[in-house]
């Protein structure tokens, strides 16, 4: 870890941060690029709001400058799929809320959403026990919330959510059986409530039951290393549980969003829907897109540890396969599913792979790799990758253009990028708590050279410049455009139902 155990005895002078004060930056001569058009133009900030996009911005000397000549200023990468501090399989993820913020802005990200847990199924007792963890926030960062029992409490508590909390989506697990998972009743109720509040249903699309079957099966046979995860829970218990919660959300008429999409089968069945015009979003995470499960049949139990995550990393094949959706508009945006157990952690299961805690690193990782892999191999344009790292996640979370976006009144939220540096992915160096990571030594072109949150440089030089608690909670409105119709929709279904309804009474 390249900064000091953040929120243990942590004074401004010991830990090295130095900030930058000014609240006023001028960043010169870049091309600045949004997901609808690129322009060599300077951007002048101003309280951390950007109040001025044009080519020759002068201004006066109290400004902080920053050269981007020749690189690209581009709004910050916002992952829409952490874990920090989560408890998790009987222990608690090893990034917080600084160390995960720390390596996100290292990576050139502004803005995460993460998954408050609840407590004992109240949302509200969760909601609260994360805003505690997040008292040591360094960046943005927003909430989801998922949803693990149902009642009447659960109910109300969505609307208190929504409402009052700023949360305007919900995950609910279809997997992880006897602790997260949630049955089919459960996921109609929620998404029926989702809809009711115009907050977004998202799910985690395994078959938990089969993957139980599929887990016995393996202990059967005597196969208890990490390979036996990938064996347990294929590829066809991804598109199974895919298929059905995209066909319960059209039975609802609600938009649906299909969180670490990882393999063909699941990608098929969004396409499918897409395509028959139903209000499906698909997330790919940066593990899908760039590595396959050959990691997971190393013969060193710690090495091939690292790379459990459900659902699992699939064969070589997938990942392309992923790529390419990503590159055609079959699935949007890119998230990376940060979440982080180190090798003593991930020890819990070297007698048997159910114990493995599941989760892999990502959150500094994902904006080079996408730019690496999607960009610089030419499936996607540079305004294309602004926009499944970024302005997608704004949209579909309601909160565009004041985020993902660098235009005027827009969050101050940049990075400077430069093209024709390079960046090179160790353990040794990387900025996450955990001591592995499963993109060790991966090399590649382009490099986030600054990080402006807000206005002010929180990453520069290699140097992160920000303190625990100067981050910022972002609430996130009800009600995004994938809500636009769905009441027309409603009401072409009822009336369709008129003609049965006067048969029935006529008779
Ligand atoms: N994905 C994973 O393995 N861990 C995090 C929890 C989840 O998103 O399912
Ligand atoms: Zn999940
Ligand atoms: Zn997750």
């Amino acid at each position: 870890n390249q900064f000091c155990d953040a929120g243990v005895g942590y004074t401004e002078s010991t830990c090295g941060f130095s900030s930058t004060s000014s609240s006023k930056l001028l960043i010169k001569g870049g091309t600045v690029v949004n997901a609808h058009n690129q322009e060599v133009a300077d951007v002048y900030v101003e309280d951390g709001i950007i109040v001025a996009v044009r080519p020759n911005i002068k201004v006066d000397e109290d400004v902080t400058l920053l050269d981007a000549t020749g690189k690209y200023v581009m709004p910050g990468g916002i992952d829409p799929h952490t874990h920090l501090a989560m408890e998790f399989m009987g222990t608690e993820t090893i990034d917080d809320f600084f160390s995960g913020q720390a390596a996100a802005l290292a990576g050139g990200t502004t803005m995460h959403i993460d998954f408050v847990i609840p407590v004992s199924g109240s949302l509200v007792a969760g909601f609260e026990a994360y805003k505690k963890k997040a008292k040591k926030s360094c960046m943005n960062y927003g909430f989801h919330m998922a949803i693990t029992k149902w009642d009447e409490s659960v109910s109300r508590e969505m609307e208190i959510m929504v409402k009052e909390k700023g949360i305007n989506s919900f995950k609910f697990f279809m997997a992880y059986k006897g602790s997260l998972m949630i049955s089919d009743e459960l996921l109609l109720q929620g998404l029926k409530r989702c809809k009711s509040l115009g907050a977004l249903a998202m799910v985690h699309a395994e078959n938990g039951d089969a993957v139980f079957e599929g887990q016995n099966r393996m202990i059967d046979l005597g196969i208890t290393g990490p390979e036996g995860h990938a064996l347990s829970r294929p590829p066809v218990l991804e598109g199974e549980a895919t298929s059905r919660a995209i066909r319960l959300a059209k039975f609802v008429n609600t938009p649906l969003y299909v969180v670490h999409v990882m393999s063909i089968d699941a990608m098929e069945e969004i396409s499918k829907a897409r395509k028959s015009g139903q209000k499906v979003v698909g997330e790919a995470v940066v593990s899908g897109l760039v590595l396959n499960d050959s990691g997971l049949w190393n013969p060193d139990f710690i090495t091939a540890a690292k790379y459990v995550m459900s659902p699992p990393i699939r064969e070589a094949g997938h990942d392309k396969a992923l790529q390419a959706a990503l590159s055609t508009g079959v699935l949007q945006l890119v998230g990376t599913d940060h979440c982080t157990f180190n090798s003593t952690q991930k020890a819990f299961g070297i007698d048997d792979f159910r114990k493995i805690p599941n989760g892999v690193n990502g959150i500094e990782e994902r904006m080079h790799l996408v730019w690496d892999t999607m960009v610089e191999s030419g499936q996607i344009s540079v305004t294309d990758f602004v926009r499944i790292t970024s302005t997608e996640c704004a949209r579909i979370f309601n909160i565009y253009p004041r985020k993902g976006a660098i235009l005027v009144g827009s969050d101050a939220d940049i990075i400077i990028f430069n093209p024709n540096s390079s960046f090179e992915i160790s353990a040794r160096t990387h900025h996450s708590r955990t001591d592995t990571n499963v993109y060790d030594g991966r090399k590649g072109k382009g490099k986030v050279e600054v990080t402006i949150v807000g206005g002010r440089v929180a990453w520069q030089d290699n140097e992160l410049k920000v303190a625990p608690g100067s981050g910022k909670y972002i609430e996130l409105p009800p009600f995004s455009y994938l809500f636009d119709g769905i009441d027309k929709a409603d009401a072409k279904y009822l009336s369709s139902l008129q003609a049965p309804v006067k048969r029935f009474s006529a008779s």
